[in-house]
């Protein structure tokens, strides 16, 4: 096992250019390989989860080329990928699994789908129950309801479809995506309550750059018009990943500040962006321009707290709100994070993880299916803790705000890697005092 051990910051300041998003880089990935005509990507996230797609789209026979310094050349196969026997393995990758697996339902060919051992025990039942309504053809190599799965080929049938939405979004988002392929209209009902709304919002906001338009109403209905195509825009721009945003902006608003993110703004279509809204409701101060955000830390309290504890419904920023259960270990009173039980089938169950570290620093922590509930120790934070990190790059990036405290070891810290391969490095640059030099 390695580690990193990060000392003591007093203050941070400076301004942080984002990677690409994680979300929007494995959507427009598949879109142009589906597309007709090429696109030329610029700004894609450079990490394991969307190398696992890339990897994947060049089985399938989709050709792509690098292009100057950062741009890539996807060449669209017009919604039938030249592969038809294929073995996939995508690691953690819910982005890429997901609507893969919903995709090559669609294709016609056979077709192999793995990941590391983690991703096997993420569920997928909801979206194969929803593909086999269409007649796709989809069997499990292992457990009953979860990755390895086989595709086969089969005759798609147009149906009116339902699909639970309360366990991940993804199973919507890439039924969404792969449905077009058919040319058929067709209608989709989410059974129940579905989580995670702005992922789907930001799928359809993908495909409305690629022309295919999804009607819907509430969060319950969904229609796609017959006979859409994906046509390629020709050129993307990906903006910066608000989801990785929220470790600077939370550190500028414990520690100082100013921290600028630079990459998302107020016009963001990512989600995450929303993170702000609780920073600002735990006290911090946030100021947006069109492609940046900039946070810094209220007036010290008279606690030596610089932030004030919230009760907060997480649900519509699952990935950013990790964020905030290690910020509340710089909050005063009881910070707590409702309607998360999507935490337990992620990277690791979150919920565990998240409570076993923060115990570790003398924190107070409450939890149940969905919910996480954190109040700092009275006095200072355990300090020289080794933090263990799960295989989850969250667990690493959230407890790299620990420092801003107390010294801290974060265990594993290559698994940033997933979707963040040089956070350390860069959180290194807005670090500005370190307590050798206080
Ligand atoms: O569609 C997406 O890009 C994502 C959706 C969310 O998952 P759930 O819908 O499972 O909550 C999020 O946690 C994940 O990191 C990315
Ligand atoms: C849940 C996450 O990833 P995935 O896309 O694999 O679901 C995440 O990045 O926090």
């Amino acid at each position: 096992m390695n580690w990193l051990d990060l000392p003591l910051v007093r203050q941070v300041r400076g301004v942080v250019q984002l990677p690409g998003s994680k979300s929007i880089s494995n959507r427009i990935l598949l879109l142009a390989a589906l597309a007709e005509g090429a696109t030329l990507i610029r700004g894609l996230l450079a990490s394991d989860d969307t190398q696992q797609m890339l990897a994947a789209l060049e089985r399938l026979g989709v050709n792509i080329a690098p292009v100057d310094q950062e741009g890539l050349r996807v060449e669209g196969c017009k919604g039938v990928f030249p592969v038809k026997e294929a073995e996939l393995f995508l690691g953690n990758a819910g982005t890429a699994f997901r609507p893969l697996t919903a995709v090559l339902a669609l294709m016609q060919g056979h077709y192999h789908l793995s990941g590391v051992p983690r991703m096997h025990e993420r569920p997928i039942g909801d979206l194969v129950d929803a593909l086999r309504q269409v007649n796709a053809a989809i069997s499990y190599l292992g457990q009953e309801g979860f990755p390895p799965l086989e595709v086969h080929p089969a005759t798609i049938r147009p149906a009116d479809i339902s699909i639970k939405g309360d366990i991940s979004s993804q199973f919507l988002s890439g039924l969404l995506m792969a449905l077009p392929l058919t040319g058929e209209a067709m209608a989709i009902t989410v059974n129940g309550n579905l989580i995670s709304k702005p992922y789907v919002e930001l799928t359809m906001a993908q495909m409305a750059r690629f022309g295919v338009r999804v009607e819907h109403t509430a969060w319950q209905h969904f229609v796609l018009p017959a006979g859409q195509v994906y046509r390629s825009p020709g050129e993307i721009m990906i903006e910066g990943d608000a989801s990785s945003a929220s470790y600077f902006l939370a550190a500028g608003a414990i520690a100082g500040g100013p921290v600028r993110v630079v990459g998302v703004g107020k016009n963001s279509s990512q989600g995450d962006i929303r993170f702000v809204e609780a920073l600002e409701a735990m006290g911090a101060r946030i100021e947006m321009g069109e492609d940046w955000i900039e946070a810094s830390a209220p007036p010290p309290r008279a606690t030596g707290k610089a932030l004030h504890a919230i009760d907060f419904d997480c649900n519509h920023i699952p990935d950013a709100a990790m964020t905030l259960a290690t910020t509340a270990l710089f909050a005063e009173g009881t910070t707590t994070l409702r309607n998360i039980a999507s935490w337990r089938v992620k990277e690791t169950d979150r919920i565990a993880a998240m409570s076993n570290e923060l115990r570790k620093l003398g924190a107070q922590v409450e939890s149940g299916e969905d919910f996480l509930r954190v109040t700092p120790p009275d006095g200072p934070l355990t300090s020289h803790v080794d933090i263990d990190t799960y295989d989850d790059h969250r667990m690493a990036m959230c407890f790299s705000l620990v420092s801003l405290g107390v010294p801290v070891r974060i265990n594993d810290p290559a698994c940033v890697a997933k979707t963040f391969p040089d956070y350390f490095e860069k959180f290194s640059k807005i670090v500005h005092q370190h307590a050798a030099q206080a």
